[in-house]
């Protein structure tokens, strides 16, 4: 039988660099990563061309924008990304018969929820990163048929820009850090989101639709610090405290904990606790 190829835009990007850490253990897929320099996902042609040349069965988006704060001020660039790229990406995918997997987030959610979010509430951002990220998520909805969304929160990892990797930064530096305790969420490592992922299409159920796929457990941003302070032994290393009130440009849901219940049972996906998984990234 024909290895089914997937092939990965946004390549270079912390989601992308752990499923080309994940490709390992899913050998029967043959891969392509692209970064945003071999394939721009804001040229159609750049898509274009990779479709026509690679000829994927699936198509795995982890470009994006994801600069919360400066979206506020660049809204038209986080559209160009989030929106009006996956648009692109949607159409030319149905074209192809190509099946999407696609990555959104919680910040759709407005936050005004006290238990955990379901695929089938109602979305209502409250910043510009999020309202672009619907507007692509709504784009593949009105586009297509085959495709997975799957929407993830306050991701971490080795790679790229992350919180996790700020905070371990800052170990033994001495520092005065002021964590905020106003928004509650749920931390999730990229390299389980990155085995979900392969692991779902490898079950070629071909369940398509919204899925919610965090860790379990929920946190404070000042819980994830101590945990990862506290994992390292390095607690004593900072000044660490908390703080009602971290002034920053985009508003944020107070309260983004997801409900991963659909993607576990429909696909047999593990779920982890947050901390534990944590623990297997530092430990
Ligand atoms: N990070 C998080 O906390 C969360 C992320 N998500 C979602 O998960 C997905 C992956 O995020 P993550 O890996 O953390 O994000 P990163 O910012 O680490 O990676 C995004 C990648 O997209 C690339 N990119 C940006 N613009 C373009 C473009 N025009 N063409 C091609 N590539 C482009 C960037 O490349 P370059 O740097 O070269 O521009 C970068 O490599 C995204 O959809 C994001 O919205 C959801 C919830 C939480
Ligand atoms: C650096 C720092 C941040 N904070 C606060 C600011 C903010 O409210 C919160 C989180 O900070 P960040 O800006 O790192 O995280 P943020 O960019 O909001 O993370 C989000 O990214 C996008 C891409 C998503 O999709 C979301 O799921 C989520 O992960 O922590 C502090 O309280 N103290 C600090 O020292």
């Amino acid at each position: 039988m024909m290895q089914k190829h997937i092939l990965t835009l946004g390549a270079n990007g912390q989601l992308g660099q752990c499923i080309q850490k994940a490709a390992s253990q899913f050998t029967e897929f043959k891969y392509t990563f692209l970064g945003s320099k071999a394939c721009d996902v804001t040229q159609k042609e750049d898509i274009e061309k990779a479709i026509q040349e690679k000829k994927p069965d699936f198509l795995i988006n982890a470009a994006a924008y994801t600069q919360v704060d400066l979206a506020e001020d660049e809204k038209t660039k986080a559209f160009s990304v989030n929106a009006e790229a996956v648009e692109n990406i949607a159409k030319l995918c149905h074209e192809k018969q190509v099946q999407l997997i696609h990555i959104s987030t919680d910040y759709v959610f407005n936050g005004e929820k006290n238990k955990p979010y379901l695929e089938t509430d109602a979305t209502d951002p409250i910043n510009v990163y999020g309202a672009s990220k619907l507007a692509g998520e709504q784009a593949i909805e009105r586009i297509m048929s085959s495709y997975y969304i799957f929407r993830t929160s306050w991701l971490y990892s080795q790679f790229g820009h992350n919180f996790y990797k700020s905070m371990h930064q800052k170990i033994g530096s001495g520092m005065d850090l002021k964590i905020t305790t106003d928004q509650v969420g749920c931390p999730t490592n990229a390299n389980d989101l990155a085995q979900a992922i392969l692991k779902v299409i490898s079950t070629k159920i071909e369940a398509f639709g919204v899925y919610h796929y965090s860790n379990s457990g929920r946190a404070t941003w000042y819980d994830f610090a101590f945990e990862i302070f506290k994992n390292e032994n390095a607690l004593e290393g900072v000044q660490l405290s908390s703080t009602d009130f971290y002034p920053t440009k985009a508003k944020r849901p107070v309260y983004s904990v997801m409900n991963s219940q659909k993607i576990s049972e429909t696909f047999g996906v593990e779920i982890k606790d947050w901390k534990i998984s944590l623990l297997g990234l530092q430990g």
